[in-house]
């Protein structure tokens, strides 16, 4: 099957098969190609250039983009989308003035979270989040790294990934899987952390890695929940079944997650809401990816994770949802896009490389996915007419996807 696009009014993020990630200045560039075409067998981008070299090219199907952006589909390398219920009963209590942290510590937070997925069968479970998949598709995202974390004994972790790994099945998207069962200490291990430790360690971990579950380990590396020395045995562990770890760090307090993460070769560190010189530091010259999660500090009200800095520094930024029922309750990569560039102050080139390119290198995808490269899947978003690529983050909250092309196949 022979997909042929034409007229495209500008091809976004044309890269070479050798560029994994962009990073400090080379952020600031998008390639692209006005006035072009792009041809997709099966599923995936085998040819492209501009119209004037369009080839005599015999297509199954064609799609005049005139007028239309065509730009990578969206890789969103962190989320927590397979979880059962919602938590918006404390979304009024923190308008109503309690704080995340008192929430949690009155057993709300994840340990709520946990309670309901427990109760829940892995057939509801996938029900409700394919349910939040679809509606992610339809937003233009096209990779999906999932997260464990939300199960918390060692049934409820296996139903997680169960589930994520349907999820990679069924649908068109580009699926990576991580094992998050030190997300928080569940209250029969109160006071008893090394043992939950344990549960993870020797229970959890060989049954996940068995199944050939998860490609990544993650820690929710935090005051009140997993100590540095928490995480580091975590990630040792971890490695002992070849799971790369890809770490959330810095959210609240930063006292050395970073350099943990580093340590450890992780893939990304993720949230960096705070983040202090000593981080930044220890990030360069390495191959973790630092990762923001603006709709968090939205939705929480917490800092954004100065983006400026750690460009400025010379190092490469991701971005990426975070989709929980908690901190973000929503998986919009547009709005991700829109929020870096407005109140990060990245420049749209800046917040489209990090929601392609990059978030494709932090999930480990960058082969497959994140540019307009030859062989690369056909995961592709067609906006509707807009009057130049910078409009799609300036006119934030509007709809501006015409059509998702994934797997070489309009979805929507
Ligand atoms: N910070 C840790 N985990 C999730 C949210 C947890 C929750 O509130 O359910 C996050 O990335 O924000
Ligand atoms: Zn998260």
């Amino acid at each position: 099957m022979t997909t042929l696009i034409t007229n495209i009014k500008e091809l976004l993020q044309i890269r070479d098969a050798s560029v994994n990630k962009v990073s400090g200045k080379e952020m600031k560039h998008l390639p692209s190609l006005k006035n072009a075409f792009l041809v997709i067998e099966n599923d995936v981008i085998t040819d492209f250039g501009e119209m004037k070299d369009l080839p005599n090219t015999k297509a199954d199907k064609q799609i005049n983009a005139k007028g239309k952006m065509v730009l990578p589909s969206w890789c969103d390398s962190h989320t927590h989308i397979v979880y059962a219920g919602n938590r918006e009963q404390e979304f009024v209590d923190r308008i109503n003035g309690l704080s995340y942290e008192e929430i949690a510590n009155r057993g709300g937070g994840i340990l709520n979270s946990a309670k309901t997925l427990q109760n829940t069968s892995e057939d509801e479970l996938y029900k409700q989040s394919i349910i939040r998949v679809k509606e992610v598709m339809k937003l233009g995202t096209g990779a999906l790294e999932i997260k464990s974390g939300y199960g918390l004994t060692t049934e409820a972790e296996l139903k997680m990934l169960r589930v994520a790994k349907r999820i990679e099945k069924n649908f068109p998207l580009l699926v990576k899987t991580t094992f998050l069962g030190a997300h928080a200490l569940p209250s029969e291990f109160k006071n008893k952390k090394n043992e939950y430790l344990d549960l993870v360690i020797n229970d959890m971990l060989p049954k996940v890695a068995k199944e050939n579950l998860a490609d990544y380990i993650d820690v929710f590396c935090e005051k009140g929940y997993f100590s540095l020395e928490d995480t580091e045995r975590i990630l040792k562990a971890g490695k002992q079944y070849n799971l790369i770890p890809k770490i959330h760090v810095n959210q609240f307090n930063a006292f050395g997650g970073v350099a943990l993460g580093v340590k450890h070769n992780a893939l990304s560190v993720d949230h960096l809401e705070e983040l202090n010189t000593a981080d930044i530091t220890s990030l360069k010259g390495s191959n973790t990816i630092p990762v923001a999660l603006p709709s968090c500090s939205y939705f929480l009200s917490i800092p954004y994770t100065p983006a400026r800095q750690l460009i400025d520094a010379g190092l490469p930024l991701a971005l990426a949802t975070d989709y929980n029922p908690g901190s973000t309750p929503s998986g919009n990569m547009n709005f991700v896009v829109s929020t870096a560039c407005i109140k990060m102050k990245m420049t749209p080139e800046e917040a489209i490389n990090a929601a392609t390119i990059n978030g494709a290198y932090a999930m480990g995808l960058s082969n497959e996915c994140g540019s307009i490269t030859k062989g690369k899947k056909a995961n592709l978003i067609i906006t509707k007419e807009v009057p130049s690529y910078g409009f799609l983050p300036y006119a934030f909250g509007n709809n501006h996807i015409d059509s998702v092309i994934l797997a070489g196949k309009v979805i929507s």
